[in-house]
């Protein structure tokens, strides 16, 4: 696993509009490379910022949109098209405005599709999505993601593993169903840590205050199970990209 890097940009805005260029450039190399490139999203007011940012730009066109392939770390598990949804806020914020292809975006079930309210059958065919186009680099039923994107709670969860949790201590599963949640809403769908550690890259992306004690913590050794944010890390590159504030409490190198 890569150790964390940190870049810290000069204000809230900067660090969408960098992280934006630096995903497209990212999708880009990939395609490159080998021809589809694959994306994990995040929700949160950083990684929405973020997709907003890919849509304005001009090199959004750079993309070959129709293969990408297109998945996310967590949900809200809440209606379809519940404006509180993960996948809503990424389809307004881009999906919507470039031209990916239906097939290769793979959002999770909401809690009115054909599950219903059962979270954990939504999360267990996810996992059943996954492992269809796994790849055979590592040994565990994802398929390969170029870069997978995080956001970091106040408490430093990430995706939709708390601290203290059942989830955030999954070793087995690499989608579960989460209950119970300290942040609204109760019911989540998540990537287990083991499964977003298969990732090749994994950029973690906040801003604010509240973030500076969690991001503190993490990158100064903390375990998962207290501060999720710190077990996760990519096997070629782990990023920490943020604002002034939220890297405000990391301890300065001596
Ligand atoms: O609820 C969630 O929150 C986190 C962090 O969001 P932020 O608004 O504090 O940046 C996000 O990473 C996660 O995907 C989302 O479901």
């Amino acid at each position: 696993m890569s150790r964390p890097e940190v870049v810290v940009h000069g204000t809230g805005e900067l660090l969408a509009a960098a992280a934006a260029a630096r995903l497209i450039t990212r999708i880009v190399d990939a395609q490159a490379a080998h021809g589809v490139a694959s994306v994990v999203l995040t929700g949160g007011r950083t990684g929405i910022g973020v997709l907003e940012q890919v849509n304005r730009s001009p090199a959004r066109d750079a993309v070959d949109w129709a293969n990408v392939d297109v998945y996310w770390g967590d949900e809200r598990f809440l209606p379809d098209g519940d404006p509180d949804r993960n996948e809503t806020q990424a389809r307004h914020a881009l999906l919507d405005h470039v031209p990916v292809d239906p097939e290769r975006v793979h959002a999770m079930a909401p809690s009115d599709g054909k599950f219903g309210p059962d979270a954990d059958a939504a999360a267990a065919h996810y996992a059943e999505v996954l492992a269809t186009t796994a790849s055979r680099a590592t040994d565990i039923a994802v398929p390969h993601f170029d870069v997978l994107l995080l956001g970091v709670g106040e408490e430093g969860h990430t995706a939709s593993l708390f601290p203290d949790t059942p989830y955030v201590r999954e070793a087995q599963r690499t989608v579960v169903g989460v209950h119970d949640c300290p942040k609204p809403p109760p019911t989540r769908i998540s990537l287990t840590l083991p499964a977003i550690r298969a990732a090749s890259e994994v950029w973690l992306m906040t801003t604010g205050e509240a973030k500076a004690e969690p991001v503190a913590a993490a990158l100064g050794g903390a375990k998962p199970v207290d501060i999720p944010a710190a077990g996760a890390r990519g096997r070629d590159r782990t990023l920490w990209l943020l604002d002034p504030t939220a890297a405000s409490a990391i301890p300065t190198g001596g």
